[in-house]
């Protein structure tokens, strides 16, 4: 990322954003709410478009809508807030979403979801449904993403779900940036930045 700058409508909410990250690093991004980190996670997606300077995956940008689609299958995505979504989507059915359905479908039964696969989404407690996305996110990685961006994975989960879930995303062969408020999640990660009024720092 060079220069990034990323804005809802006037206000600026990430300033400026210099960052390389290594083929197979994980990162932990942390700071105070409303800092910016979840516009900066969705700008490296695509699906943030007020954004200026470079992004670049892979040594790829996401100007082309072929380009987009790239970005989309290199990028495994855990949003921080799982939209159950408004018709009666079956957990089974986001698994097989990810592109590699057994995969995903066993790390279900890791997760302690593998029972709930016939399920509606929307009949899920928050922390079944952040299981499924994470879950999912095994699923996109074993189809052939190399990045995952997770945006505070283990924000719903239990103690022992927090440790599970650090352990499954931490242990994945890929690039890993993930949001989190979480110490032991952090100290999994081989750097922390920390983001401050759109702006960030490493601190680790
Ligand atoms: N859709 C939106 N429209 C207008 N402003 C927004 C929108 N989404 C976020 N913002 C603002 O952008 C700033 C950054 O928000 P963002 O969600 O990126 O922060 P965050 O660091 O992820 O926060 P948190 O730790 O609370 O999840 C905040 O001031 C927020 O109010």
């Amino acid at each position: 990322m060079h220069g990034v700058v990323c804005r809802h409508g006037r206000l600026e909410a990430v300033s400026g954003v210099d960052l390389d990250v290594a083929a197979g690093e994980r990162i932990a991004l942390t700071g105070t709410n409303g800092s910016g980190k979840t516009t900066l996670l969705r700008a490296v997606l695509g699906l943030h478009r007020q954004v200026d300077g470079e992004i670049l995956v892979g040594r790829r940008g996401a100007r082309s809508a072929a380009e987009w689609a790239w970005r989309r299958r290199a990028c495994a995505w855990i949003p921080q807030r799982p939209a159950a979504g408004r018709f009666p989507l079956l957990a089974r059915e986001l698994l097989a979403s990810s592109g590699a359905p057994d995969e995903a479908a066993a790390a279900a039964v890791r997760l302690g979801v593998g029972a709930l696969g016939d399920r509606p989404l929307s009949s899920l407690s928050g922390g079944q449904l952040q299981r499924m996305h994470l879950a999912r996110a095994v699923g996109c990685v074993a189809a052939g993403a190399g990045v995952l961006l997770a945006d505070e994975p283990t924000a719903a989960l239990d103690f022992a779900g927090q440790e599970e879930a650090a352990e499954v995303l931490t242990t994945l062969p890929v690039t890993v940036l993930v949001v989190t408020h979480d110490r032991a999640m952090a100290a999994r990660c081989d750097r922390t930045l920390e983001m401050a009024a759109g702006r960030l720092r490493e601190v680790r």
